[in-house]
Order: structure tokens, then sequence, then C-alpha cells
């Protein structure tokens, strides 16, 4: 282990981020209801440039009449190329009063990105006397944002999530696919007659995921488009998960469950991982570092790899 310890994440449930259109607020409570850890309430690319003052008023309204519950609440503000971000940013700290937790920034591209806007943040928390922090999350939606991604997961102290946003990142990069997320069909290897699909996200999640690890940052999966799949959705998930990730977005009430689902640890996983820990602890008490479960090898390392499984399920039996 480097000198260094690996700071860890905050401890608070993400495994669903529910997005919704602030030009939309019809469906704000039914957001409030579902049982999403985290609320986007969008100011960005869900709603019109005509639309953009009159969203803004709706959150503002929504932040304090709404019951948000325990929930995590989150708006995503414009992007540093548009006219319309800092305005965003004074008009949320000054008027969406104390619950407000968050501020997603999107298209993030550098470490400078993050520190401008925290700037801006810590200037009208400071003048108006906040005292809860505003934390933030950003969008890794780039070439330049996954170029400078370990930068950026260091940018500030108040940064806690980190997204990868599939359609705007894959326009970035000239993918050729208008999919958002999943399986492309352009993408795979040919073997003989088989053809064998290849996940052309997975390289992108991995440097988001050892990025936010290393400067204790959750790392979470972004939208997966269609929404009548099901089955793709929770594919998506489950590889975003076994890289590490602790949640995925939702771009539609049907998918939090599948997220829930999947990024909850089953009984099954908890109850294996609590059998490795007891292994241990008897491997311990003979002295061995080392011993047999399941007629498998495990030794400290499983101690960690169990550990993470509980701890995430009992953070979010207790959140
Ligand atoms: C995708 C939608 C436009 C679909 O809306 P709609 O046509 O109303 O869907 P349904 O008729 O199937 O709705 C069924 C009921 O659910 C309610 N509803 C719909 N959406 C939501 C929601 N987001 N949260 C809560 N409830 C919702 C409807 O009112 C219906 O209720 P009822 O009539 O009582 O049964 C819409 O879902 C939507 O706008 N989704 C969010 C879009 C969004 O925010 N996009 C931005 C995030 S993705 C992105 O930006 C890309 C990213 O940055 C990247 O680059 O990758
Ligand atoms: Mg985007």
């Amino acid at each position: 282990m480097s000198f260094r310890i690996q700071p860890a994440a905050p401890a608070r449930p993400n495994r669903c981020q529910l997005f919704g259109p602030g030009s939309r607020p019809a469906i704000f409570e039914k957001m409030a209801a579902s049982d999403a850890d985290v609320i986007n309430l969008d100011l960005e690319d869900s709603v019109a440039p005509s639309d953009k003052d009159s969203a803004r008023a709706n959150i503002i309204k929504a932040i304090s009449e709404i019951d948000w519950g325990k929930k995590t609440l989150s708006v995503r503000i414009n992007g540093l190329d548009t006219p319309y971000w800092y305005r965003d940013v004074v008009d949320l700290l000054e008027q969406a009063g104390p619950r407000l937790d968050q501020i997603m920034i999107p298209k993030v591209g550098c470490a400078a990105d993050v520190y401008a806007v925290d700037a801006l943040v810590t200037a009208v928390e400071t003048a108006k006397g906040r005292e809860n922090k505003i934390s933030f999350e950003v969008i890794i939606e780039s070439a330049a944002g996954i170029a400078h991604v370990e930068e950026i997961a260091a940018s500030s102290p108040r940064l806690q999530a980190m997204s990868l946003g599939a359609a705007d990142f894959a326009a970035s990069m000239g993918m050729q696919t208008t999919g958002i997320g999943g399986t492309q069909e352009n993408y795979y290897m040919q073997r003989g007659e088989q053809k064998h699909w290849s996940d052309p996200w997975h390289w992108a999640q991995a440097a988001i995921v050892a990025a936010c690890r290393t400067h204790g940052v959750l790392p979470v999966d972004g939208p997966f488009g269609d929404f009548s799949d099901d089955e793709g959705f929770r594919a998506q998930a489950r590889r975003s998960a076994t890289l590490g990730m602790v949640g995925k977005w939702a771009i539609h009430p049907k998918q939090v469950a599948l997220s829930n689902e999947v990024f909850t640890p089953s009984e099954e996983a908890v109850t294996e991982a609590r059998e490795i820990l007891a292994a241990m602890e008897e491997a311990k008490a003979k002295g061995e570092g080392a011993t047999v479960y399941k007629g498998r090898l495990v030794d400290i390392a499983s101690i960690k790899q169990a550990e993470v499984v509980v701890r995430q399920s009992e953070m979010i039996a207790g959140g």
C-alpha cells in the first residue's frame, strides 16, 4: 500500500439518481415520492433555451416547498460555455434556501472548471452566511474530461460524485452511435461465424472509478437512454457495479427500481461476505493469513473485499 492512504468516499446511498427537467414541474412531486437516493433537477440539456429562466424559478420554488425526505437534492446547472451558469449558481444559492444539497456541473473538462464554480459558490455562501455548504458532483462527458479525469477528481473538497455522461461523451469523442449507453451494434469481435459484443464504455468507466477511488469521490454510471429495455439497463448497471461504481442515473421512473436492485448488495452476497470475514477470523486465531472458503483461496485482501460488500449493505440499510 502506498504511504498515502486511500480516502473514503462519502458514506451516503447513491444507488440511483433520478433526473427530471426543471421545465416540467408537474413531475417534481413524483420525483420526491420515488425511491431514488438522489434527485437531479435539471437546468441543462433537458431544458430548451427559451425555458431556462422559468425552469430556474420552478426549481427554486420546489426546493423549499416540496418534501424531499432524506434524498440528496441536486440541481444540474448549465455548462461553463453558456451564458446561463452564473445566474443558475447565484439564484440557487441566494434564493433556494437551505434544503439544496448539491450542484451538478456538466461537461467538466479540467480542474479549473470546478475551481471557477467553487469560487462563485464560496463567494455567495460567504456573503449570505450559508451554514450548510453546497457539495458538487461533476459529469465526465467530453474528450477533455476523460483526459483530465484525475485532476478533476482532485479539484475541490466539495466534490462528492462523478458520473459518466454517455451521450455527450460519445458526441465529443466522435463515436459513430446515437445510442445512450449499453450495447452498440458495431462494437464487436468476430470469431469464425460468431460475433462477441464488447463494451465501448468500459475504459472510460474504469478511468473514472480509478480517479474517484484515488480521491474519495463516488463513481456513478450515467444515463441509459432506451427506457423500454429493462434487461439492457440491468446488464449495463451490473457491469458498472462490478467495476466499482456505486449507482446509476434514471431518466425514467421505471429505471429507479432496476438501479436500486443492482446497486444494493444481495442477501446472498452479504451472507457470503460475512462468512469470509468469519473464516478469516478463524484463520487469524490459528496464526494463518490465508485459508480455504468453499474450495477457494481467501486471504487478508479478501477481508477488504468482503468489507466493501458489508459496508455498502449496512450504509444502505442505515441510510
Ligand atoms: C423520458 C421522458 C420525457 C418520458 O416522459 P413521459 O412521456 O411523461 O413518460 P411516461 O408517460 O412513461 O411517464 C409515466 C409516469 O411517470 C411520470 N414521469 C415521467 N418522467 C418522470 C421523471 N423523470 N420523474 C418522475 N416521474 C416521471 C409521468 O408523469 C407519468 O406519471 P403518471 O401520469 O402519474 O403515471 C421523461 O421521463 C423525462 O423527461 N425524463 C428525464 C429527462 C432528463 O432529465 N434528461 C436529462 C438527463 S440525461 C442527459 O442529460 C444526458 C447526459 O448529460 C449525457 O450526456 O449522457
Ligand atoms: Mg450531457
